[in-house]
C-alpha cells in the first residue's frame, strides 16, 4: 500500500540550539516542509533580534540542497512588551508567541506566573492577529498531574477568550477529551495541535513491565478514553486540529535519572507514527488534511507544493541516535515502525 500527500509541516518542534540542533534537525528536513519552532531554549527567546538568530543558525544547519523552513517564536514572559509583538508581527518570519506557565514544562521558569501580567502583548497579539501558543497546564502541586490540563481550560483558557474573543489561538500538544471537545466547540480562533504519540498511547505505556522514562512527555499521557477522543479529533476532519510532533530530544542520560526529563523523541519517525495512528481509526484519506492543508490555512500560509509517499512497510527503527557528543533514544526504539516515508 502506497500514500502520496502534500508535504507536511510540523507545527510543533523542539529543535534545541548547537550541536545538538545540528544533530536532530536533518530528520525533520527529510520530512517537513515547514516546522513551528517552539523558543524554550536557555536562555529563552524572548525578542525578534534573538529569533532572528536562531533562525540563521538553523538555516545555516540544513542539509545541502533541503528546503526546510523554520517558522519562528517568541517565548512570552510578564515583561513582553506591545512593541516587541508589533515588531514580531512586522517581521514576517515570527508566527506566533508561546505561553508557557511558568514552571509547567522544560525551561519553563521564565514563563508566565499570571496571564494577568501579560496583558499588554496579548491584547496586542489579538490587535495584530499575532497567535499565542498554549502550553495548557497549570502548574499548582496541589492539583493532580493528570487534570492539570483540565483544570487550565477552566481557569486559564476559557476566562483568557472571554477576555480577548478574537484572540487567535493554538492549544499545544492537547491530551484530553476535554480539550478535544473545547477547541471542537470553539470559534474559528481556537486550534490545537496533536502529537503521534497522543494518539498512539495511553498511560499504561509509562509503567508497561517498569518505569518507562522514554514515554515521559508533558502534558503526560492520559487514559485510553482521552487518546480516543484525540483519535476521534485528529481524524473528524475539522480543520481545526493539526500536527505538531511535540518532539523533544533530551541527552538520554537525562531521563534514564532519577528524576527524568519531559519529552520524547518522534522526529525521525513522525509522518510514519501519525500514519499508524490514523490507519488504525480507519481514516488514512484525512491524514493529509491533518498534517499538510489544516495548518498552514489556520496560520495564513500557502500549503506546500511537493508532496511525500508513505509505503506501508515494517521498518526497525535504531536503538540510539547520536545527538551532537550525548546519545539520543528515540520513540520505539528498537521496535517496529509499520510505515515508511520514502527518501
Ligand atoms: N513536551 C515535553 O515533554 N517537553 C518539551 C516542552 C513542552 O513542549 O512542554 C521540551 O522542550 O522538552
Ligand atoms: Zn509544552
Ligand atoms: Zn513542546
Amino acid at each position: 500500500m502506497k500514500l502520496t500527500i502534500t508535504r507536511p509541516d510540523d507545527w510543533h518542534l523542539h529543535l534545541r540550539d548547537g550541536i545538538a540542533m545540528q544533530a536532530v534537525l536533518p530528520d525533520t528536513c527529510r520530512q517537513m516542509g515547514r516546522a513551528i519552532v517552539m523558543p524554550n531554549l536557555k536562555p529563552p527567546v524572548t525578542t525578534v533580534a534573538a529569533a532572528a538568530a536562531y533562525r540563521e543558525r538553523i538555516l545555516a544547519a540544513r542539509p545541502a540542497g533541503s528546503n526546510f523552513e523554520p517558522l519562528m517564536t517568541l517565548y512570552l514572559t510578564e515583561t513582553t512588551t506591545a512593541e516587541e509583538v508589533r515588531k514580531a508581527k512586522a517581521s514576517g518570519f515570527v508566527h506566533g508567541i508561546k505561553l508557557y506557565p511558568a514552571g509547567a514544562t522544560t525551561n519553563s521558569d521564565a514563563g508566565v506566573r499570571d496571564v494577568g501580567n501579560a496583558m499588554a502583548a496579548l491584547e496586542a497579539m489579538a490587535e495584530v492577529g499575532m497567535p499565542l501558543l498554549v502550553h495548557g497546564e497549570v502548574t499548582d502541586p496541589n492539583v493532580d498531574v493528570f487534570d492539570r490540563e483540565a483544570v487550565f481550560i477552566d481557569t486559564v483558557f476559557e476566562p483568557l477568550m472571554k477576555r480577548l474573543p478574537q484572540l487567535r489561538v493554538v492549544f499545544e500538544h492537547i491530551t484530553t477529551q476535554q480539550a478535544a471537545e473545547y477547541v471542537a466547540g470553539a470559534a474559528a480562533n481556537v486550534a490545537a495541535t496533536i502529537t503521534a504519540h497522543h494518539l498512539l498511547m495511553n498511560r499504561n505505556a509509562l509503567f508497561s513491565g517498569g518505569i518507562r522514562p522514554h514515554h515521559y512527555c508533558l502534558p503526560v499521557l492520559k487514559r485510553e478514553l482521552h487518546r480516543e477522543a484525540l483519535l476521534k479529533a485528529a481524524t473528524s476532519g475539522s480543520d481545526k486540529f493539526f500536527l505538531g510532533t511535540d518532539s523533544a530530544p533530551h541527552a538520554r542520560h537525562t531521563k534514564e535519572a532519577a528524576c527524568g526529563c519531559a519529552g520524547m523523541y518522534t522526529a525521525n519517525a513522525a509522518i510514519e507514527l501519525y500514519a499508524e495512528a490514523f490507519e488504525q481509526a480507519g481514516a488514512l484519506d484525512k491524514l493529509e488534511a491533518f498534517a499538510s492543508f489544516n495548518g498552514p490555512a489556520f496560520y495564513g500560509l500557502p500549503r506546500n507544493a511537493d508532496t511525500i509517499t508513505l509505503v506501508k512497510e515494517s521498518w526497525q527503527v535504531p536503538a540510539l541516535l547520536t545527538y551532537g557528543e550525548e546519545e539520543l533514544v528515540p520513540l520505539r526504539a528498537g521496535e517496529h515502525v509499520h510505515w515508511r516515508c520514502q527518501p
